[in-house]
């Protein structure tokens, strides 16, 4: 039974696969409607979940046995089935999969064949969490439906731009080279997009500003756009470095590695669990959710109050930063998850931060509101905005234009 509009129109669908879950949105190109959209997840966790929610339908959620992503993603395409809209219907002329490490051999939204599949299985190594799932995701939707393009999108692609000052660490040349050891950059979808947005928010041309994009979800980055190009983004090698994230520690001195080894005896796969998974927000007082570090802090909660403040801290560290990488700031954008909606966030992340011409009008940062919207005040040299981002669309709209008619 098929629930709202059918158009005509050519889609694309867009999978999102992470670690243990798959986000996915099938887009109408024609006027960027969403059709449906879903979430799977605890995908290899016994009990797993699908919710599924057809434009203009009720939202459907039911447990499923999710042994590994080719059986997430089949559950998927069968919700989409289901309401009339599936991989083998002719109007999906492309899936567009986010992929998180390009590494440098893909700067630009790429059909997918073996030898890419193979590239991206090489760059494993880089992003052992996110490109094995992206990996399957793209696989299972060849199977289901082999005449349709697959087209990757890269996290890293928009970052691709840093000059090589930014890139570079500065370590041995030639075991940087060897081992392909540079700043990539990640959440580059969301970076382009909402640096595009806001420069249309002040009614001008991505060309004509330098914007300061923080993104800040359960992975979080900031990136200086300068003119619509990246010249420079926190997340690194992989997605640990840089601001304090939901698990992940962002910055720290590598020699806590070698300490660790040494002193702890703790091994690299120990380690790399610690940082990823075991720090950040989790680490410092047991809860990764902005929500709760806010609601505990508010009730004077001591460990909450201060892993708010080591967050802010580090973000208040790189807007600062990147005021002195861009020379001239035009805008400061908050995104994702905590940037959206957290107004207690952004009024710290800037306070004190006057003398740099930037500063939120506190009624304007609280007031209700969906859509992309100023909440600097009126006087202010800097406007900062919250941009919500829209890496499904970006993705989609990306892909289409690869191969769209
Ligand atoms: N109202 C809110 N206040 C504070 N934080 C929020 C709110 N809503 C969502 N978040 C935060 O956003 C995070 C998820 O952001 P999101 O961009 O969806 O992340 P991801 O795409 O990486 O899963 C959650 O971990 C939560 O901490
Ligand atoms: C690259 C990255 O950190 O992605 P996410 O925020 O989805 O974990
Ligand atoms: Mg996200």
């Amino acid at each position: 039974m098929a629930h709202g509009r059918r158009s005509g129109g050519e889609r694309v669908l867009v999978l999102n696969s992470g670690s243990s879950s798959v986000k996915y949105q099938l887009l109408d190109m024609a006027d960027h409607s969403r059709l449906a959209s879903g979430l799977v997840e605890r995908i290899g966790e016994g009990a797993g979940r699908l919710a599924h929610t057809p434009a203009g339908g009720e939202r459907r959620e039911r447990e499923a046995d999710l042994p590994d992503h080719r059986a997430a993603l089949r559950a998927a395409a069968g919700e989409l089935a289901a309401d009339g809209l599936g991989l083998d219907a002719p109007e999906l002329v492309a899936v567009g999969h986010r992929v998180v490490h390009g590494g440098r051999a893909f700067t630009e939204p790429t059909v997918v064949d073996e030898r890419v599949l193979a590239e991206i299985e090489r760059l494993v190594p880089l992003a052992p969490l996110h490109n094995p799932a992206n990996l399957a995701g793209i696989r299972t939707a060849m199977d289901l439906n082999p005449d349709v393009p697959q087209v990757a999108v890269f996290d890293t692609a928009f970052h691709t731009t840093l000059p090589e000052h930014a890139a570079r660490y500065a370590i041995d040349t030639a075991t940087a080279d060897d081992h392909l050891i540079r700043k990539y950059g990640f959440h580059g979808t969301s970076h382009a997009y909402v640096s595009r947005r806001t420069a249309a928010l002040l009614g001008r041309e991505p060309a004509e500003v330098n914007v300061i994009v923080l993104h800040l979800g359960n992975g979080a980055s900031a990136s200086a756009v300068a003119g619509g190009r990246c010249v420079d983004t926190s997340m690194g090698l992989t997605p640990l470095e840089g601001l304090v994230m939901g698990t992940r520690s962002g910055d720290t001195d590598p020699a806590v590695v070698f300490h660790l080894a040494r002193v702890a005896g703790m091994d690299v796969a120990d380690i790399d669990a610690l940082l990823n998974q075991r720090s950040g927000l989790v680490g410092l007082c047991g809860d990764n959710d902005m929500r709760e570090v806010l609601r505990r802090r508010a009730e004077g909660d001591a460990e909450a109050g201060l892993a708010f403040d080591v967050y802010i801290h580090r973000l208040r560290k790189y807007i600062g930063a990147y005021c002195a990488v861009l020379g001239r700031v035009d805008a400061v954008a908050f995104t994702a998850g905590v940037g959206e909606n957290a107004a207690p966030v952004r009024a710290a992340a800037v306070a004190g931060l006057e003398g740099l011409g930037i500063e939120v009008d506190g009624a304007a940062n609280t007031a209700p509101g969906g859509g992309p919207r100023l909440i600097s005040p009126e006087h202010a040299r800097v406007a900062v905005a919250v941009v919500p981002t829209d890496e499904e669309l970006e993705i989609a709209t990306q892909a289409y234009a690869l191969v769209g008619s």
